[in-house]
């Protein structure tokens, strides 16, 4: 078997991942699988994690890291084993938004998960997209879900910071707290001219709310911000918002749950792999739901490069 390791964000969903992380060490120990444990002790801990296992491991010949926790470890995860090619990526969900699991493959429920997670651990892992976002100072941050830059941006920014959504995750309601700030911000946000490139072309927009960039279909705790979009493509499905009053702002965000607003014509949809968003006044960005800074940013698609553990995913 490869050598396992585990990484566990014990305060995702308020601490509900420790449970997760009890069930899946219990499993563990009945099948008498070795492998080495990890709690993170604070944010940006597990990418730390990561790249410590990533050089260590570097001469064996495969190794797993299972995460455990919501998609803000997931993302740090991977922000610390791309380009590791020997080292592939699990996930068993302990968080609140789940978006990972939906858009690849991976059963909701920790239970499931884990024991789809063992039965798979030593086959072939799946090569997925990922997307790769330049930003201030050439830092680099890699998405595998999404990333955003406007109103989407500010929302889980003040999301991620507010005391309430960890009130609301006790009663297994955090996903509200998005509606809430979305109504909160709805009557004060500036819209302003977005200038894009999208492999080459030019594009500008006026009025914008926000754009999105995905690698799979889902964001914010099951939105269809992107039906189409393939995790095993090699492109990248941009969202442009623009042009909208408030109200039907707030219209066109409720359709985004089943995905109805690609229809509305202040919805425009490009496919790309290189892709540059600049903005008249500077636009909080986020990269799968963490706030990363603000344009302008420059994002790549990443084909096939991140080994995870999970079934076949249609291209
Ligand atoms: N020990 C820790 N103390 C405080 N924060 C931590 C710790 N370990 C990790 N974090 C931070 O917790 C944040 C939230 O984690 P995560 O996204 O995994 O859980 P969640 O918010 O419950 O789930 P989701 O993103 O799926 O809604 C991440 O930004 C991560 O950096």
């Amino acid at each position: 078997m490869k050598n396992l390791y585990v990484i566990i964000n014990p305060q995702a969903k308020n601490g509900y991942s420790k449970k997760v992380w009890l069930d899946v060490e219990k499993e563990l120990q009945s099948r008498q699988i070795p492998y080495t444990a990890f709690n993170t002790e604070y944010p940006g801990h597990a990418r730390e994690l990561a790249r410590s296992i990533c050089k260590e491991t570097k001469h064996e010949d495969k190794a797993v890291i299972v995460v455990i926790g919501g998609d803000g470890t997931l993302h740090e995860v991977i922000n610390g084993t791309v380009g590791a090619k020997n080292v592939s990526v699990g996930f068993i969900p302990g968080g609140s938004g789940n978006d990972f699991s939906r858009g690849y493959g991976i059963p909701k429920n920790h239970l499931s998960a884990s024991n789809f997670l063992l039965k798979q651990i030593d086959l072939q892992p799946i090569l997925v997209d990922v997307g790769e976002i330049v930003h201030s100072e050439e830092k680099t941050t890699y998405f595998v879900n999404n990333m955003g830059a406007g109103f989407d941006a500010l929302i889980t920014k003040e999301a991620n910071h507010s005391k309430l959504k960890k009130v609301m995750n006790r009663f297994s309601l955090g996903n509200l707290i998005y509606a809430y700030f979305v109504l909160k911000k709805l009557f004060t946000f500036k819209r302003t001219v977005v200038n894009m490139t999208i492999d080459g072309k030019k594009y500008k927009f006026e009025e914008t709310w926000f754009v999105t960039v995905s690698n799979q279909p889902y964001y914010g705790g099951g939105m269809k911000i992107s039906p189409k979009a393939s995790v095993r493509d090699g492109l990248l499905n941009v969202t442009v918002v623009q042009n909208l009053s408030r109200m039907k702002f707030l219209f066109v965000f409720i359709t985004v749950f089943w995905g109805g607003h690609e229809r509305m014509k202040e919805v425009k949809n490009f496919l790309g792999k290189e892709i540059f968003i600049e903005s008249k006044d500077p636009l909080f960005v986020h990269a799968d739901g963490e706030f990363i800074g603000e344009t302008p940013v420059s994002i790549q698609a990443c084909p096939q490069v991140l080994p995870l553990v999970t079934r076949e995913i249609d291209k």
